[in-house]
C-alpha cells in the first residue's frame, strides 16, 4: 500500500503456519490471488497474535463475520491496549450462545472490547481487482473522526479513492444486506428472468435495506453511497461475486451444499441471510425479497416459485 508516495510496512498474519510458509516462500498468495506477486513491503507471518500486532500503528481484520468476535476476544486480551482497527467484514454476526441475534459487527465490538478503537471499510471492491490495482473507491466508517482520517491517510492512494462517513450502522447494514441480495439477482440471472427484473430486484432490494437500517438508526443518505448502492449493483451483476455465483448455481438446480461446495470460499450472504430476516421481523420491518431467499437457501421454496410469490404480493406505493 501506498500513502502520501510512501510504501507501508505490512505484516500479514495468516492462522495457518503452513499457509503463511507457503505464501512467504512463493510471494503470492496462490488459493485467493493467483498470479499476483506480494509486495516487498509485505511480510508474512503466523503464531501469536500478541507479537504479530506488536508495534503496529493499524490493524486490519481480513476475514469473515464468523471470525470477528473471537479476534477481538484475542486483541482484547492483549497486556497492552492494541493499535486501532479496521474490519473488512460484510454479514451480521450468526446466532451465538448470548442469545442475541444478527449483531452487525461494530454492536459485536461494543460487546467484547469496547475500549478499542475501530472502524470498517467498506464499499464495492472485489479483491482481486483491488489487488491488480484497479481503480477502486471505498468507504471508511467510525464514530471515531480521527480513525477516519487515519484509515484515509493509510489506503488512499493512486488506485484507491477512500471517502469516510461517520455512519457505521448505515455502512455496515448495506454490507450485509447486498450479500443477500445478490443472491436473489443470481436466481433470477440464473432464471434467466431479464434484464427488467434484475433492475427491479436491485431497485426494490435498496429499499429493503434502507428500511432496515433506518430501523436501526443509519442515515438514509449512506444507502445511496458506496457502501449501499454502489456495493449492491457490483455485487448483484458483477459474476466474481460469491453472492452472486450461489444464487446462479441455486437456479440451475444445484442444492445449497453443492452451491456452496463448488465456490469454495464463504459467501456471507448464505450465513447471515436469515439473521438479518430474523432482525428485521423482530424490528417489524418488511424484506420481501431477503424472506425469499431464506426460503430458497432452506429448500421451502423452489427458485421460479420464489420469484412468482414476489410478483403475486399486493400492489403497494413504491415510496410507502
Ligand atoms: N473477497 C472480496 O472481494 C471481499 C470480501 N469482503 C468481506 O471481507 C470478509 C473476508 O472476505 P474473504 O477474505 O473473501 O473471506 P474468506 O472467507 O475467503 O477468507 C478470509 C481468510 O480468513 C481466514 N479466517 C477464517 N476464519 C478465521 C479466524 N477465525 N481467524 C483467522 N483467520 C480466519 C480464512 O482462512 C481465509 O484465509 C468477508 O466478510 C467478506 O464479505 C469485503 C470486500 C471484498
Ligand atoms: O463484497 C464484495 C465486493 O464488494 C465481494 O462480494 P462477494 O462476497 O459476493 O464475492
Amino acid at each position: 500500500a501506498a500513502a502520501g508516495g510512501a510504501a507501508h510496512e505490512v505484516r500479514l498474519w495468516a492462522r495457518d503456519p503452513a499457509q503463511a510458509a507457503a505464501m512467504a516462500q512463493a510471494r503470492e498468495n496462490t488459493r485467493y490471488l493467483r498470479g499476483i506477486a506480494l509486495p516487498p513491503a509485505l511480510h508474512v507471518v503466523s503464531g501469536a497474535v500478541a507479537d504479530a500486532v506488536a508495534d503496529a500503528d493499524l490493524l486490519i481484520l481480513g476475514a469473515p463475520m464468523s471470525a470477528l468476535r473471537s479476534t477481538l476476544q484475542a486483541l482484547q486480551a492483549l497486556p497492552s491496549p492494541a493499535a486501532p482497527l479496521a474490519w473488512l467484514c460484510k454479514g451480521v454476526e450468526p446466532a451465538h450462545a448470548e442469545g442475541a441475534q444478527g449483531l452487525l459487527a461494530h454492536e459485536v465490538q461494543a460487546q467484547v472490547a469496547p475500549q478499542l478503537r475501530c472502524g470498517v471499510l467498506s464499499g464495492p471492491s472485489f479483491a482481486q481487482e483491488v489487488a491488480r490495482g484497479q481503480p477502486t473507491a471505498l468507504v471508511a466508517a467510525s464514530p471515531d473522526a480521527a480513525l477516519r482520517a487515519l484509515l484515509v491517510q493509510a489506503f488512499h492512494g493512486p488506485s484507491l479513492r477512500v471517502y469516510a462517513n461517520e455512519d457505521i450502522v448505515g455502512v455496515e447494514v448495506g454490507g450485509a444486506v447486498k450479500n443477500v441480495l445478490a443472491i436473489a439477482t443470481g436466481l433470477a440471472d440464473g432464471l434467466q428472468l431479464g434484464l427488467n427484473a434484475r433492475a427491479a430486484l436491485i431497485t426494490r432490494g435498496l429499499a429493503e435495506m434502507t428500511r432496515f437500517g433506518l430501523a436501526l438508526g443509519a442515515r438514509p443518505e449512506t444507502f445511496m453511497g458506496l457502501s449501499g448502492l454502489g456495493d449492491l449493483v457490483l455485487t448483484a451483476t458483477g459474476d466474481l461475486s460469491r453472492n452472486r455465483r450461489v444464487g446462479l448455481l441455486l437456479a440451475e438446480g444445484r442444492t445449497l451444499a453443492q452451491a456452496v461446495e463448488s465456490l469454495g470460499h464463504v459467501a456471507e450472504g448464505v450465513y447471515c441471510a436469515r439473521t438479518v430476516v430474523q432482525r428485521a421481523r423482530h424490528l417489524g420491518v418488511d424484506m420481501p425479497i431477503a424472506e425469499g431467499v431464506v426460503a430458497v437457501l432452506d429448500g421451502r421454496l423452489a427458485p421460479a416459485d420464489a420469484v412468482r410469490l414476489l410478483m403475486e404480493r399486493e400492489p403497494g406505493a413504491e415510496l410507502g
